[in-house]
Parts: structure tokens; sequence; C-alpha cells
């Protein structure tokens, strides 16, 4: 049986306090198996960022628990979440977050100086498809290119769980194709985790695992048979 990269048990997270108290996960119990490429769908306000936002190291629970591998993530010091979040996750966003003055490589190798077991900056842009492009900046690369980067960077620390929200939210369908093909050459070649919350529900149909939020809850977990590559799903 495979192990879990992620299992959570009774995860609770509330923003505020009495009457503008808002509760964005109301007891979420969750096993996210390593290796998968998993979808979390659901409608705005659901819970999903702040779910990511707390498995990812990036935010902490009200209440419950969170693992990683074997290790609670709730019952960590900040320098330990830090820590954990420098060795083993990849961030990428929608808006890339690129750092405008400096280049391709340089942005990727911001990542690599303090990461623990990195690839050459060069080789990770080269997984994504910029070979030719390692020198160009932010602002010479179109809106796809410039995702790639981001998940050149992700990747670029060898992360053991691959962190996307809304990764193709501001590109057009080719460029969107593209990107969840880096993706999946992500989890294929490097056996990362992937998790990817989108609000495009045909996107389900790429991964091993789809997860429906509402209203802070789990709702359905749908475990695919058989995947579609992104060329084969609808946009
Ligand atoms: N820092 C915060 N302070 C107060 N409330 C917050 C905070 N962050 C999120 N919320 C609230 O928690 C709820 C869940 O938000 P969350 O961002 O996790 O939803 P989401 O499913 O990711 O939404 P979207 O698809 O729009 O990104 C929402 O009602 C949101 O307004």
């Amino acid at each position: 049986m495979k192990k879990n990269t992620f299992s959570t048990k009774g995860l609770t997270k509330v923003y505020g306090e009495g009457r503008s108290a808002v509760h964005a996960l109301r007891g979420v119990d969750l096993d996210i198996p390593e290796g998968e490429i998993v979808v979390l769908l659901g409608p705005s306000g659901s819970g999903k960022s702040t779910l990511l936002n707390i498995i990812g190291g990036l935010d902490r629970a009200t209440e419950g628990d969170a693992f990683f591998q074997d290790q609670n993530l709730s019952e960590m010091t900040d320098k330990q979440l830090t820590r954990y979040r420098r060795d083993h996750v990849g961030f990428v966003f929608q808006f890339y977050n690129l750092m405008p003055s400096l280049t391709a490589h340089e942005n990727v190798e911001l990542v690599t100086e303090i990461a623990r077991d990195p690839m050459d900056p060069d080789e990770a842009l080269a997984m994504v498809g910029l070979r030719e492009r390692v020198d160009h900046f932010p602002a010479q690369l179109s809106g796809g290119e410039q995702q790639r980067v981001a998940i050149a960077r992700a990747v670029a620390k060898n992360p053991t769980v691959l962190f996307c929200d809304e990764p193709t939210g501001a590109l057009d369908s080719t460029t969107g194709r593209a990107v969840l093909n880096v993706l999946k050459d992500v989890n294929e070649k490097l056996g990362a985790t992937v998790l990817i919350v989108t609000h495009a529900a045909s996107q389900a149909a790429m991964a091993d695992r789809v997860i429906h939020f509402a209203d802070g809850a789990i709702r359905e977990v749908v475990v695919n048979k058989k995947k579609l590559t992104p060329e084969e799903i609808d946009w």
C-alpha cells in the first residue's frame, strides 16, 4: 500500500473571533497518497487555499492535526515549519510571483542557493522547455513562459510535494495545457506529489484523485480509474 504524503484529522481553521469569526475549515479528514496528482475543486470561499496554506506550512490550524509523512505539522515550531517548507515544498501561484529585475536563471537560483538537494537551475528550466530563455527577464516572456519559470523555481529544490494554486488561472487554453503537461512531467519524472487547486472542473480528469470541497468540508473524493492527458481535457 502507498504511504500518505499528507493526512489530516479534524483539521479546523477559524479566522477572527466572536461575531466576525469565519469557519474556513470545519474538521477535515483527508489522506493524500504519495506520488499522486490531486485536484482540489470547490466554490470560491470553500476553504481550498486555507487547507493548502496549512499543509504547506504557511499557516496553522486552529484545531486538529496535519501530518506530512509521519511528522505532525501542528506540533512544529515556526523554525521547524520553515525548514519543512524549505526542504520539501514547492509553491506555484496564479500570478507567478517572479522577481522582475532577475533573469529566469536568477529567479530559479534564488531558491537553489538555499535548498538542501537542489537541481541545477538551467536543468530545471530545460525541464519546463525554457533552455533557450534562461537569460531573459520576466517582462520578455509570455504568461505561460513566466508560469513555467515559476514551476522551474518550485521544482529546482527537488520538492517532495508541489502545491499549485490556480496555476492556469491567467492562461489561455493552449498555454494552460502546456503548463499542465509540465506539472504531469514533474509528477512522473521526479515522483513529486502534486496538489492543484482550481476552479476549472475539467482539469479534474488528469488527476489520480479529486477532492470536492464545499463550505469548509470535503463533500466527495473521487479516484479516477483512467486519467486523461492535458491534451485530452476540455477547457
Ligand atoms: N486571513 C483571513 N482572515 C479572515 N478570513 C479569511 C482569511 N483568509 C480566508 N478567509 C475566509 O475563509 C474562507 C475560506 O477562504 P479560502 O481562501 O480558503 O477559500 P478558497 O476556497 O480558496 O476560495 P477561492 O477559490 O476564492 O480562492 C472564506 O470565507 C474567506 O473569506
